[in-house]
């Protein structure tokens, strides 16, 4: 049994139409009826470089607590964003949950156009939603690493990237020195999907609970145009039902978030559409249960 919930983040990009993206869902799909965490505004510190720093620390932190308790209930949770900073809460959620209850560490699969991996000394932008993964290792501003427990929540060799075609410079550094294991779009595309999904998969099989987290810039915007940071090329919807589906059956996914839909700019309801359908594709399909 899944619970969905959700949370309009736009801090972590500072997008407008984030704010009533997760509304705009919850209004025109049944399916998406789903409880709504507000964002929590904090008073910011004016020097520090990471945009909106204390807002998305404190959203962040009630995600994680959100999450953590619908883990209690014993459903999996299925998040929607907002923008990606979000994932600081709910993959903290899912990683604490399973040190607190099995004494073991989680895997990360991150399906995103971007890395997210820059911290407070690397980002160009400022925006946190560029952070969340170097944040969840440990990495950068302190007050970003600790929610729920003190300290990095997953290990980079536990980390598989897919889909990546937007890297900066900086955070190429990061992941090269870390070892962290990544499928770019273009590898993908001359490698195969089910290629580099079985050689994913097979790299991950030690470990035993996963946090999915799928960010809707990882396809190509001339199909999916409601994102906030677009990028040329990237998966298309059968490949995106055909990697969730293998990595469904494959890894015991116990928490999934989906994030960065954008209504402002998307077309037609494409996005939207696509969201509400993945949501189904996910609660509906056969996955390998961790718990
Ligand atoms: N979740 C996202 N859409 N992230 C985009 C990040 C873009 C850029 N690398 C930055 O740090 O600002
Ligand atoms: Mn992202």
């Amino acid at each position: 049994m899944f619970s969905i919930f959700g949370c309009p983040m736009h801090f972590g990009v500072g997008a407008p139409g984030l704010k009533y993206s997760l509304d705009y869902l919850r209004n025109r799909y049944e399916n998406l009826r789903i409880v709504k965490l507000p964002e929590i505004i904090m008073e910011e510190d004016p020097d520090c470089v990471l945009k909106n720093r204390n807002t998305v620390a404190a959203t962040c932190q009630s995600i994680a607590q959100y999450m953590y308790s619908v883990f209690e209930t014993g459903k999996t949770p299925l998040f929607l964003g907002g923008d990606h900073s979000v994932v600081m809460g709910s993959a903290s959620a899912a990683s604490v949950y399973v040190k607190d209850h099995f004494q073991e560490e989680i895997g990360l699969i991150y399906i995103d156009a971007h890395a997210d991996i820059n911290t407070d000394a690397t980002t160009v932008t400022g925006n946190i939603h560029g952070v969340p993964v170097a944040s969840l290792l440990g990495l950068g501003d302190p007050k970003l690493t600790g929610f729920l427990h003190p300290g990095a929540k997953i290990r980079p060799e536990n980390i598989v990237y897919l889909g990546l075609r937007d890297i900066d410079p900086p955070e190429l550094t990061i992941m090269k020195d870390l070892g962290i294991r990544f499928y770019t779009y273009p590898e993908i595309c001359k490698k195969g999907l089910a290629s580099c999904l079985s050689e994913a998969v097979q790299y991950l099989s030690r470990l035993n609970y996963f946090h999915l987290s799928f960010d809707i810039d990882s396809m190509d915007p001339a199909l999916m145009p409601g994102v906030s940071v677009p990028v040329k090329s990237g998966f298309t919807e059968e490949e995106v039902y055909e990697m969730m589906g293998t990595l469904m059956k494959e890894l015991p996914i116990v928490s999934y978030d989906i994030v960065e839909f954008n209504q402002e700019f998307d077309r037609d309801n494409r996005t939207a559409d696509f969201v509400s359908e993945l949501v189904d594709f996910i609660t509906n399909a056969e996955r390998k249960e961790a718990f």
